[in-house]
C-alpha cells in the first residue's frame, strides 16, 4: 500500500488534468462519479459474490439490474442520450441482456424507418412496451448478409407479409436479447414482391406475447446455450413459420412497397440497409479502449505492488515494473490504450459527420466511412483482446483467477472480434476500397483522394530520418502502406492477368489485402495519435503531461515499425541497421513513462467496483483482498471443512486396497 501511494507521490502527472481531457471536460467526470456513486451506493448492483455465481444466477441477476436500472437509476439520475447509457451500462458491469434494445433495435428503427414508422414505433420502444433485438445472422450465414435466406413475400390482397424460414440454415441463431426476453426484433429477410427477390431488408416483427410472453403463432424460439463468456446474454434462436406481419412493418425510409406490392428501390444506396451495423463498429472502438484501459489499470497497479525476486542483499524485492521486460509489456499497451482513444474519438466523428451528410441524401462520407470504421473496429477489437491476455499474463499466476477481472474483461471483449462483422472479413472490406482508391488515383490524374489515403498519390521516404520527428514517422508509414497496398493489388491483377475470375484473384491476394488494410489503419491510429495531441486542448496541458502523451505517441508509432519492420524495409522506409536505433528510442520513452504509469491508470478513473479486481485496487491492499475473496467461496463452506466429493468418493479411494 506505502508502494502505490509513494509511486502516486512521485508522479509528475496532472492525474486530474489528464482524466478531464479523456472524458471532455471536469464537468462529464462529475456527472460519470454522479453515476458510478449512484451504482455503487445501490444494494441491487451488489458484486460481492459476482465470480461465484452460475451461468443462470449471473443472467438473472443481470436481467434485474437491468430492469432496475431502467424503472429507478436511470430516471433518479436523467439518463437519457447513448453515451450516458453507455457510462452507466459500464458501471454496473457484465453484460446488459436488454441492451440490443437500445443500441441496435431502437437505432434501426432511428435510421431506417419512415417519419411514421418512428412515431408509431419508437415510444413504445422508448417506454419499453416492447423490447426489440436485432435479429440478423443465420444459422448458416453471418457474414454473407446478401445469402441471408429468411424470407418475406408480400401478399397484396392481404397486403402482409410472410416471414418464413425455408430451411434449418435460415433459422436466426446468436442474436442478443432475443433467447429469453425481446418481444420484437429487427429481421432482415430478403423482400419477395410480385414474384421477385429484391433483397435484404429490414421488417419488424412480433416474436412474444405482451400479455403473457409466449412466442406468437408460427415463432419457435429460445436461448442458444453456454458459450465462451457472455453468460449474461440470452443469445438465441429463432425459426419461423409463414408468420404474418402488416406491410408496414418493413422499414420503409429508403426503400418501399406500395400497397399493390410495387418495389421503389432505395434513391441512393442499397447499403443504407446497413446502416446499424456502421453505428456500433464506429462505438466498438470506444468499447475496446474502455476494456483495455481497465485491463492495464489492473496489470499496471499490480506490477507495482507485486515483487518478486531479491536482486540485491539486503533489499527489498524488485517491484514487477520495474522489470525492462514487464515496462516493455505493459506500457507499449498503455501507448496502445491511447492509440485505440484518439482513434475512437475521430472515429465516432467521421461516423456524426457523414450521419448529417446523409440527412441529406449526400453519400459522400459512406465509402470512406465505411473503410474507416470496419477498419479501426478489427484493428481495435484485436488489439484490446490480445492486450487483455498480455495484461493477464503479465500478472503470473493470480491473473488467471476470475478474481484478477481479466477473465471478465476478456469473455467481453473477445466476441467483439467476430459480432458486428468478423475482423478478417471486414479488413478486407477496408481493402477493398484502398485498391478501389489506389485505381482512382492510376486512372484520373486529377482525383484527390480523402486524407487518411494520400498516400497514394504521394509518400516520399524523408532523408536524414529523425525517428522522434511524428512528421518522419508518418512518412515511413506512409511509404510502407502504400508499398503493401500496391503489392496487395499487384497480386490481384496478376492473377486477373493469368485467367482468374475477379473472385479467384482476390482471394488469392488476401493475405496481402488484410495486410494492407492492416497497415492502413495502423497508419490512421498513429496519424490520429499525432494530429490529436497536436490540438489545442492538449497544448494548453501541463508541459509533462503533454510530453507523457508525446513519449506514448513515439512508442505506439515506432513499436509498431518495429514489431513490423520486415513491410517498412521492403518497402525501404528504414534501413535493417536503422532497427537499433528505433530500438533505443522505445526504450527511452518507455523509461520516461515508467514513473507516471500508475498516474495514467489512475487517469482512467475507473473505481475499484468498476474494475472487479483483487489485484486493481486503487488503494494497492492486493493480498487483504485475495483473502476477503477466497472467504465468499462456497466450496470452503461444508459442514467442518470437508467436501461432500470426501464421502463419494475420496474416502473410497483412500480407503480403497490398490
Ligand atoms: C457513434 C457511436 C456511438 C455509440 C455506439 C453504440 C454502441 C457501441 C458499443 C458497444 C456495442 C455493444 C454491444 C454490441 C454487442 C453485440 C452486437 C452484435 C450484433 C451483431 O453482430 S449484428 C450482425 C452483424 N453482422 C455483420 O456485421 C455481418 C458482416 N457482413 C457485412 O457487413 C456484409 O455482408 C459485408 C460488408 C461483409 C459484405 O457485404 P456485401 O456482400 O453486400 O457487399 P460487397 O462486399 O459486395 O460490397 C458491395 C459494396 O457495398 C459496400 N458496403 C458494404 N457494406 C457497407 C456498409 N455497411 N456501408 C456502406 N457501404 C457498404 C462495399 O464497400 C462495396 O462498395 P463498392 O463501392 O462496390 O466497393
Ligand atoms: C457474442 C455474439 C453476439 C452476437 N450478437 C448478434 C446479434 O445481436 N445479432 C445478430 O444478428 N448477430 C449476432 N451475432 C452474430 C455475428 O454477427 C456473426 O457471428 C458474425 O457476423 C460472423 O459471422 P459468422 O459467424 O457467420 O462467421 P463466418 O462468416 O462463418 O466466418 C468464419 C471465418 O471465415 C472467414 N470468412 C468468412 N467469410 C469470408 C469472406 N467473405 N472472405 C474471407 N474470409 C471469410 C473469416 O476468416 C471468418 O473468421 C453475434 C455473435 C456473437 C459471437
Amino acid at each position: 500500500m506505502e508502494t502505490i501511494a509513494a509511486e502516486r507521490k512521485a508522479s509528475k502527472l496532472a492525474t486530474k488534468e489528464l482524466t478531464y481531457f479523456l472524458y471532455g471536460g471536469e464537468e462529464m467526470v462529475l456527472r460519470k462519479r454522479e453515476i458510478e456513486n449512484a451504482v455503487i451506493s445501490d444494494p441491487t448492483y451488489d458484486i460481492t459474490k459476482y465470480h461465484y455465481l452460475t451461468r443462470e444466477e449471473l443472467f438473472e441477476q443481470a436481467v434485474k439490474k437491468s430492469v432496475h436500472s431502467i424503472t429507478k437509476l436511470m430516471p433518479e439520475l436523467d439518463i437519457l442520450g447513448v453515451f450516458e447509457r453507455h457510462s452507466l451500462t459500464s458501471v454496473i458491469g457484465g453484460e446488459n441482456p436488454l441492451s440490443l434494445h437500445t443500441d441496435m433495435f431502437m437505432p434501426t428503427i432511428t435510421g431506417q424507418g419512415s417519419d411514421e414508422q418512428q412515431e408509431k414505433w419508437l415510444p413504445l420502444a422508448t417506454n419499453y412496451k416492447i423490447i426489440g433485438c436485432y435479429a440478423q445472422t443465420e444459422m448458416g450465414h453471418g457474414t454473407y448478409v446478401r445469402g441471408l435466406e429468411t424470407t418475406a413475400t408480400y401478399d397484396p390482397v392481404k397486403q402482409e407479409f410472410d416471414i418464413h424460414s425455408p430451411t434449418l440454415t435460415s433459422i436466426k441463431w446468436w442474436p442478443g436479447t432475443l433467447g429469453v426476453n425481446a418481444t420484437h426484433a429487427i429481421v432482415p429477410a430478403r423482400l419477395i414482391t410480385k414474384g421477385e427477390d429484391k433483397g435484404i431488408h429490414n421488417f419488424i416483427v412480433q416474436l412474444r406475447s405482451l400479455d403473457n410472453h409466449t412466442a406468437m403463432k408460427g415463432i419457435t424460439i429460445g436461448d442458444i446455450g453456454p458459450k465462451f463468456g457472455y453468460a449474461e446474454m440470452d443469445n438465441g434462436f429463432l425459426k419461423f413459420e409463414h408468420v404474418r406481419i402488416p406491410r408496414d412493418n418493413l422499414l420503409m425510409r429508403f426503400s418501399q412497397v406500395l400497397p399493390d406490392g410495387t418495389y421503389v428501390r432505395p434513391k441512393t444506396s442499397s447499403k443504407l440497409s446497413y446502416g446499424t451495423m456502421v453505428l456500433i463498429r464506429a462505438g466498438l472502438s470506444k468499447f475496446s479502449f474502455e476494456m483495455l484501459s481497465r485491463a492495464l489499470t489492473i496489470a499496471i497497479r499490480y506490477s507495482i505492488v507485486r515483487r518478486q525476486t531479491q536482486n540485491r542483499p539486503g533489499e527489498a524485492e524488485t517491484q514487477l515494473l520495474d522489470y525492462v521486460n514487464q515496462q516493455h509489456t505493459l506500457i507499449t499497451l498503455l501507448a496502445t490504450v491511447f492509440g485505440i482513444y484518439f482513434v475512437s474519438q475521430d472515429t465516432i466523428q467521421l461516423y456524426v459527420k457523414t450521419q448529417s451528410q446523409l440527412n441529406e441524401e449526400n453519400m459522400e462520407l459512406l465509402p470512406e466511412l465505411h473503410a474507416s470504421s470496419s477498419g479501426v473496429k478489427a484493428i481495435s477489437t484485436n488489439l484490446a483482446s490480445q492486450g487483455i491476455e498480455t495484461c493477464r499474463i503479465a500478472c503470473g499466476g493470480h491473473g488467471y483467477s476470475l478474481s484478477s477481472g481479466f477473465p471478465f474483461l476478456y469473455q467481453s471483449t473477445t466476441p467483439s472480434m467476430t459480432y458486428e462483422g468478423d475482423n478478417n472479413v471486414l479488413l478486407l472490406q477496408t481493402a477493398r476500397y484502398l485498391i478501389k482508391i489506389r485505381k482512382e488515383v492510376q486512372e484520373d490524374p486529377s482525383y484527390s483522394p480523402p486524407d487518411n489515403v494520400n498516400y497514394l498519390t504521394e509518400a516520399v521516404r524523408p532523408r536524414n530520418i529523425n525517428f522522434r520527428s511524428p512528421q518522419h514517422q508518418l512518412a515511413l508509414y506512409q511509404c510502407m502502406v502504400r508499398a503493401c497496398v500496391d503489392r496487395a493489388a499487384t497480386k490481384v491483377s496478376q492473377g486477373e492477368k493469368i485467367g482468374l475470375d475477379y473472385f479467384d484473384a482476390w482471394n488469392a491476394a488476401a493475405v496481402e489485402l488484410i495486410q494492407c488494410a492492416e497497415a492502413h489503419t495502423h497508419y490512421v491510429m498513429v496519424k490520429s495519435f499525432i494530429e490529436n495531441i497536436d490540438k489545442e486542448e492538449v497544448r494548453n496541458m501541463s508541459p509533462y503531461n503533454q510530453f507523457i502523451l508525446k513519449c506514448l505517441s513515439d512508442i505506439f508509432s515506432l513499436n509498431y515499425i518495429l514489431n513490423k519492420s520486415g513491410l517498412f524495409i521492403e518497402a525501404g522506409a528504414i534501413y535493417g541497421r536503422e532497427l537499433n536505433e528505433i530500438r533505443e528510442v522505445i526504450q527511452s520513452q518507455i523509461l520516461e513513462v515508467r514513473p507516471a504509469a500508475v498516474s495514467l491508470v489512475d487517469a482512467f478513473d475507473y473505481p475499484d467496483f468498476v474494475l472487479r479486481s483483487v489485484l486493481g485496487r486503487k488503494d494497492g491492499d492486493v493480498y487483504t483482498a485475495m483473502w476477503e475473496w477466497v472467504q465468499h467461496n462456497p466450496r470452503n463452506k461444508h459442514k467442518n471443512g470437508v467436501h461432500p466429493v470426501y464421502k463419494k468418493y475420496t474416502r473410497k479411494l483412500l480407503r480403497a486396497k490398490m
